[in-house]
């Protein structure tokens, strides 16, 4: 079985003559955890978009476990096996967390797997202590863990992940971190993310945007140590406190 999931190459989207993603080589491995990094406006966000069929390519290619996704349409792209946390289709805040976690396994699972489905979920996640709970009246950070949850009952082979630190106090984050590792035993993840503390705790390989290209991509310790990297985050400390 070929072990690239995701390849893209010279892949460009513009708009007017903005160049948000500009020839852009990139390949990730299954089972890989991938971090995005890069400073505002980098083309982080449509080069995710550019993954799951939401832009169209001005130019180049991508292909998800050798298919192009060329011409299909996000569900189709989905259907390979892609999973988008700000893509939830459907949080029912009436409902509990165990029920949304059902309702998503039985979208793709006869019942015996999504039985199945759902309590893999829940332990990985780490669900069970508010399985009954309702989920309009959970936290902010609980929300976003059931949200991964609910992504990850359809067993995708790829959830990208924007952002999942964002707004979360401290302990939060930690523990997204642990669950994204823990998920990511699972399956490949793309992960953007601007908390650099957070990209140490989970990261392996950090791919860098900047202007719409790829700037580096090593290991996360060379690349929070690269010139150009601390470059294009002038004003921001990468040295950081860990
Ligand atoms: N639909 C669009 N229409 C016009 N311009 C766009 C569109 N989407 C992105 N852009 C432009 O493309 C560039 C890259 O934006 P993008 O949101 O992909 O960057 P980003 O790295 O995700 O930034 P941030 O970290 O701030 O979210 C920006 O100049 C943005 O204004």
């Amino acid at each position: 079985m070929n072990s690239l999931l995701v390849e893209t190459q010279g892949l460009g989207v513009s708009f007017g003559g903005v160049h948000a993603v500009n020839s852009v080589d990139f390949r990730l491995e299954r089972g890989e955890l991938r971090c995005l990094i890069g400073p505002n406006g980098a083309g982080k966000s449509s080069f995710f978009r550019l993954l799951c069929g939401q832009y169209k390519p001005t130019r180049g290619s991508v292909k998800i476990k050798g298919k192009s996704i060329d011409g299909l349409q996000s569900y189709q792209i989905a259907r390979l096996g892609l999973g988008i946390k700000t893509q939830v289709p459907s949080v029912f805040d009436g409902l509990s967390v165990e029920e949304n976690i059902w309702l998503s396994a039985r979208r793709v699972n006869s019942s015996r797997e999504a039985a199945t489905a759902v309590k893999e979920v829940m332990d990985t996640v780490r669900l069970s202590p508010i399985a009954g709970n309702q989920v309009g009246a959970l936290s902010h950070g609980q929300r976003q863990w059931v949200e991964l949850g609910i992504v990850m009952a359809t067993r995708p082979d790829l959830i990208l992940l924007d952002e999942p630190a964002a707004g979360m106090s401290d302990e939060e984050v930690k523990r997204t971190a642990e669950l994204i590792k823990a998920a990511n035993q699972k399956c490949a993840l793309i992960v953007v993310e601007h908390d650099m503390e957070f990209i140490r705790m989970i990261a392996k390989t950090v791919t860098v945007f900047n202007r719409g290209t790829v700037l580096v991509e090593d290991t996360v310790d060379i690349v929070l140590n690269d010139e150009r990297v601390k470059d294009v985050y002038l004003g921001k400390d990468l040295e950081m406190k860990g």
